[in-house]
């Protein structure tokens, strides 16, 4: 419990005062029921036995005071404080719900935003083993699963244990007999529920599950969608959704079922034994017949409370336990992307003198300027769990303007250096400097300066003007860059011949374009950020010939202005760099112009 409690805590965002503000609120309203309910059983007996006012201490008291002739008259005034203590109880559970809900819900917005930041800024390693998948299950539906079943679970299991340990009180008090009736369906029904624990979080891990393989399946089925309709493999997703979703709703169903279950269980039990002790009343006790009047008074209001507070107490007991494999997920990816932004930062502060440079997100530095040259030293990579290093003591220096191409085998390591450039991968040793200064001094400094262009680009479901000022806000586009940006990309023509020019919908991953198109679109965009330094990784990889020639010529009409940095397979597309690098298991095997590499090579 203490470390389910610090768990929640860890991944509860903003501050905690809230929590304790709801708890008091609870303590409140619980006391004044408790003493609501505790007039009735008096109440009923004087209403009963007017006379008996003297054995009732309180009520004595504050009829003496009171001024009352008689107890008749004084009767009413005690039936009217009690109504108002259970209006004001009322109106203070609704707004204490109302508060609940309030919290839980700007939880929800706080954590999503949160969670999403946390992710948008993790380590690029970090997405080496995680899966998009996961990722959507965790900002979409482990949220609310944390919301309404972690964090809301136990404030109604704290509030309710606070509600069924006053009325316990009260029962207690009336009655010792009533206590032992009440503990007597209140302990077996929470020692089976807790016996039942490890199910309900069998049952959490496989919704949760559930759902992220539904995830992946709807990202695979549809996200190839060209290639499920080509080889006619729908039926096969088909099949795997239907299994994964009857899994899940079997799951569901189960810990459903089994949480209203301590109603049910305590509702009977209740019934049970209310008629037993009627029954067996005159049997075993003295008492007198108002007596037993009373009690039961008592013992029915109670019970009023009792039943839906004791069977919510421990029903969210199960609900907490159902979504703790939730809770799980989102503190393990929370406390993995902190320790990581913390030894970032530590590095970034003991890390001068340092031979490794070992700084992603690093932005605390001087911001850099790039007027001479790149120079990579010794640079050195290995992935997580490889045997080998990727990238191995490579050093070479890139002058401004001048555009150099990586060329080597599949597998030689040019993708890897170029994410090493981009700044996604951590070094294992070596530096890169931008004139003189380790780019790992501002990072984000040195990514202001590079523009990337895939192999595939990356377009949003928007018009053409919002994928090239991509993550720009409307209000803050400068036109006079975008049509720049759309000149020098080639992409004039297009635009003039589209009825809606550049406010022309792409469709889904730019699906209403070309290949070629899509490719200039993403010149079009590094273009209009105005990085310095492009790194076009395989862009004309996937085109035809005349579609490659024009993203060649937009390419070519950037060499001089800006610098390249190219990987290719065709190496006719290479013959304008001024310098080729050939890699060859992660070293540099040969490098020089395009005629000493490819021809004489
Ligand atoms: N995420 C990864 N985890 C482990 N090893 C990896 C990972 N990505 C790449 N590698 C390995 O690193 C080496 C270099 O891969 P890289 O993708 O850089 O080659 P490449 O030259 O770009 O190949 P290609 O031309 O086929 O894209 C390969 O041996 C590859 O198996």
């Amino acid at each position: 419990m203490v470390d389910y409690l610090s768990k929640v805590l860890y991944v509860l965002t903003g501050s905690r005062k809230s929590l304790i503000f709801l708890l008091l609120i609870f303590i409140f309203t619980s006391i004044l029921e408790a003493f609501g309910i505790g007039l009735v059983g008096p109440f009923i007996s004087l209403a009963s036995n007017p006379e008996s006012i003297q054995s009732i201490t309180v009520l004595d008291w504050a009829y003496r005071r009171s001024g009352f002739e008689s107890p008749q008259q004084f009767i009413p005034i005690v039936g009217f404080i009690i109504i108002a203590i259970f209006c004001i109880q009322s109106l203070l559970y609704f707004i204490s719900q109302t508060y609940i809900y309030r919290y839980t819900h700007q939880q929800k917005s706080r954590l999503i935003s949160r969670l999403l930041k946390a992710y948008l800024d993790a380590p690029y390693t970090f997405y080496l083993k995680q899966n998009t998948a996961n990722i959507i299950k965790n900002i979409i539906s482990e949220t609310n699963v944390f919301t309404q079943g972690c964090l809301l679970a136990l404030l109604l299991f704290m509030t309710n244990g606070i509600v069924v340990g006053a009325l316990i009180g009260l029962m207690a008090y009336s009655s010792s007999l009533l206590l032992v009736m009440i503990l007597g369906i209140l302990v077996p029904t929470f020692l089976l529920f807790n016996k039942l624990g490890h199910r309900f979080k069998r049952w959490g891990r496989t919704q949760s599950e559930t759902q992220r393989e539904m995830i992946r399946t709807i990202n695979h089925g549809l996200g190839g969608l060209k290639e499920t309709r080509v080889i006619g493999c729908e039926v096969y997703f088909e099949n795997q959704i239907d299994r994964q979703a009857r899994q899940y709703a079997r799951a569901a169903t189960l810990s459903q079922a089994a949480s209203i279950l301590p109603n049910i269980f305590i509702k009977t039990s209740l019934i049970v034994f209310v008629v037993l002790f009627v029954s067996l009343f005159h049997i075993f006790f003295t008492e007198s017949e108002q007596d037993l009047t009373a009690v039961m008074g008592v013992f029915a209001v109670a019970a009023v409370r009792l039943i839906p507070a004791s069977s919510q107490f421990i029903s969210s007991m199960a609900k907490m336990r159902t979504s703790s494999h939730a809770l799980d997920m989102l503190y393990l990816d929370l406390k993995e992307i902190e320790k990581r932004e913390v030894h970032n930062r530590l590095e970034s502060l003991s890390n001068s003198t340092a031979k490794v440079a070992v700084k992603p997100g690093n932005q605390y530095g001087k911001p850099l300027s790039f007027a001479n040259q790149i120079e990579l030293l010794n640079v050195t990579y290995s992935y997580p769990e490889a045997s080998e290093p990727s990238l191995d003591q490579i050093s070479f220096k890139i002058k401004k303007g001048e555009s150099i191409a990586l060329i080597g085998k599949s597998g030689a390591g040019k993708t890897t250096l170029v994410d090493v450039i981009l700044g996604l991968l951590e070094l294992e040793s070596g530096d890169i400097k931008v004139d003189g200064v380790s780019i790992y001094d501002n990072l984000r400094s040195w990514q202001n300066l590079v523009g990337y262009i895939p192999q595939s680009i990356f377009l949003t479901d928007d018009t053409i003007e919002r994928n090239i000022a991509f993550g720009v806000p409307d209000n803050q586009i400068d036109q006079g860059r975008l049509y720049k940006a759309i000149k020098a990309a080639q992409l004039e023509e297009l635009v003039e011949q589209l009825p809606d020019g550049i406010k022309t919908e792409v469709g889904e991953r730019g699906v209403r374009l070309s290949g070629g198109q899509r490719q200039r679109i993403g010149i079009a965009r590094a273009i209009y950020h105005e990085r310095e330094i492009l790194v076009l990784d395989e862009a004309t990889a996937a085109l035809d010939n005349e579609t490659e020639s024009r993203v060649t010529e937009a390419i070519n009409s950037l060499a001089g202005t800006k610098t390249l940095i190219v990987i290719a397979h065709r190496l006719s597309t290479v013959e304008n760099c001024d310098r080729v690098y050939m890699l060859d298991k992660g070293r540099v095997v040969k490098s020089g112009s395009y005629q000493e590499v490819v021809l004489e090579g």
